[in-house]
């Protein structure tokens, strides 16, 4: 890959030559490798673009190695057994606890050891080059890495930086919490023992889907969640029903419970709740929200404030800056994995449209506009029993001010869910809009749902109507019959 090497010293200036950091220009500087920065550099080399990507840490971001995939690799033995103990003929043979140290070994392996030498190799693959070191905006165009020896190194883009340095767990101010040690999303991910007993502090995705893991793992877990219900960005259907599942597998949910103080002794962790409760554990988790990771990236430099969200336009550039690009978590549109690709898939296409001085298709839907994030951003939490949702919600669509109705089905009544399990709990609500009866929204919450999202992300995305959805027939007998029954309760009502 051609890069221009640049020493920007002069002959009279060779007393200080040692001391300037070398200069390397490229088309695009990515910040960031993880599975954004990554899929940012993937674009951008595919159209012949020279591109940098720096990375303090491992290549593949949290995603890879404290995120996604750990959990997820946590989570699957529980739900699979979850599902054989609804089972007459399979249940009896699966009545006992979890290896857990199978589990964690199966776990690790998904996280390669918390190595990246296989992401490094796929990132070479793409002819992008790999800078390791901790990268800071400097100026305009311009990122200087600082080595592990402190050595520095300046990259400038002619053509795009993309910030794509994520996220992390963010903790309340309690004092004293540091020397309590706590579990962020980090430790709950990564830890190699189960805890005999775990706090999760918070109702959100991490904190249920954690709960979900480790009470099945075989600790003691109790949440304490500071609202009224889990998962309280979704239907309220959706918290209500992982709830009912989490106590019957033995956790224990207090809601409208904040932590007034935590300190750890003799190895105990002891809270006190705000109404005067004491509670024991081996560990505590903060599952209280993210953080993004700007505030040592040299936004300064340029005229932005350290530690904050950068806020972009659909194209993902920062407002303000027509060379600076903000793509995944960092820009708070929608912490997903999924999303954060999409948005780099965007971005790239429109960093490498941009230097071809082509035209930007920005309108809603168009090549460079990540349209779905207002509209379509598909989820799926995976506890027993999994909560997949895409679009609206139907708070969201009634502040939003559309006139819509809400269509409710009970899952058990479709015969492809009572297949997949004796005593098969479940519920699905779609959304309506009624000014062009296209689908707005759809939340499902029951055993294996998560693969089912899919197709209400299609009908979300492409505005299918209703009136065209009868025409996509579902299999018999799979769970999918649910948007027949869907259908039918919105065409009866
Ligand atoms: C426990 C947990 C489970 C999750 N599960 C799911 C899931 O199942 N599905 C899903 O879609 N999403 C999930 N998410 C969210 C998902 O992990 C994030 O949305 C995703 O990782 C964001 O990708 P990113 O590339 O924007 O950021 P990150 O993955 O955070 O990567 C950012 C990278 O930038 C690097 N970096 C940061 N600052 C610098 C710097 N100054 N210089 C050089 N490098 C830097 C970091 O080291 C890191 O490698 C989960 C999150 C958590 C916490
Ligand atoms: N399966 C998935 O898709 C998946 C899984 C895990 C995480 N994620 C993503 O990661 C992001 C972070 O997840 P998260 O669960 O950390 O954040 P979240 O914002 O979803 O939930 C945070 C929770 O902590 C509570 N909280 C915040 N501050 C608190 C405090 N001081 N005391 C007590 N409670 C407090 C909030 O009320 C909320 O219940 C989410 O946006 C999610 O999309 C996705």
């Amino acid at each position: 890959m051609a890069t221009e090497h640049t020493t920007h010293q002069t002959d009279a200036m060779t007393e200080t030559r040692s001391t300037q950091p070398e200069s390397t220009a490229y088309d695009v500087v990515v910040l960031g490798a993880g599975p954004v920065g990554e899929n940012v550099a993937d674009r951008t080399r595919a159209a012949g673009l020279t591109t940098a990507v720096v990375e303090s840490e491992v290549v593949g971001g949290e995603c890879s190695y404290w995120a996604c995939m750990p959990s997820k690799a946590l989570l699957r033995p529980v739900l699979a057994r979850a599902d054989a103990r609804r089972l007459p003929g399979l249940s009896e043979s699966v009545q006992g606890p979890l290896d857990a140290a199978a589990v964690l070994a199966r776990r690790n392996s998904f996280t390669s050891g918390w190595k990246d030498d296989g992401q490094i190799q796929w990132l070479e693959g793409t002819g992008a080059d790999l800078y390791r070191g901790h990268g800071r905006l400097t100026g305009p165009r311009t990122v200087t890495v600082t080595d592990a020896d402190g050595a520095g190194r300046v990259l400038t883009a002619r053509h795009a930086v993309a910030v794509c340095t994520g996220s992390g767990a963010r903790l309340p101010e309690l004092p004293g919490l540091a020397d309590v040690r706590p579990w962020t999303s980090r430790e709950a991910t990564s830890a190699q023992t189960v805890p005999g007993r775990l706090i999760v502090v918070g109702g959100g995705v991490v904190a249920t889907e954690m709960a979900c893991a480790w009470q099945a793992l075989g600790s003691s877990v109790t949440v304490l969640v500071r609202g009224k219900s889990l998962l309280n960005r979704m239907e309220p259907f959706a918290g209500e029903l992982v709830a009912e599942a989490l106590t019957e597998a033995g956790a224990q949910i207090r809601t409208g419970t904040s932590v007034h103080s935590v300190t750890r002794e003799n190895g105990t962790v002891l809270v006190v709740t705000d109404g005067g409760e004491r509670i024991e554990a081996d560990e505590i988790l903060f599952a209280t929200g993210r953080i993004p990771r700007t505030a040592d990236i040299g936004l300064e430099t340029i005229g932005l404030e350290p530690g904050s969200w950068l806020s972009v336009d659909d194209s993902l550039q920062v407002t303000g800056h027509d060379w600076l690009y903000a793509v995944g978590d960092v820009n708070h549109r929608a912490l997903l994995t999924h999303q954060g690709k999409y948005q780099a898939r965007i971005a790239g296409a429109a960093i490498v449209t941009r230097a071809a001085n082509g035209p930007v298709q920005a309108e809603d839907w168009g090549a460079h506009a990540a349209t779905a994030d207002h509209a379509a951003v598909p989820q799926v939490v995976f506890t027993d029993p999994e909560a997949a949702s895409v679009g609206l919600s139907l708070a969201e669509a009634e502040r939003a001010g559309h006139r819509v109705r809400a269509v409710d089905v009970d899952l058990s009544s479709v015969a492809g869910a009572s297949l997949y399990g004796d005593g098969y709990t479940g519920h699905a609500r779609m959304i309506v809009d009624l000014e062009d009866e296209t689908i707005r929204g759809l939340t499902l919450v029951g055993p294996g749902v998560g693969e089912l999202v899919h197709a209400a992300t299609i009908a979300v995305t492409a505005q299918v109507p209703i009136a065209r959805l009868w025409h996509a027939v579902p299999s018999y007998p799979t769970i999918s019959e649910v948007w027949l029954r869907l259908l039918e309760a919105y065409r009866d009502a």
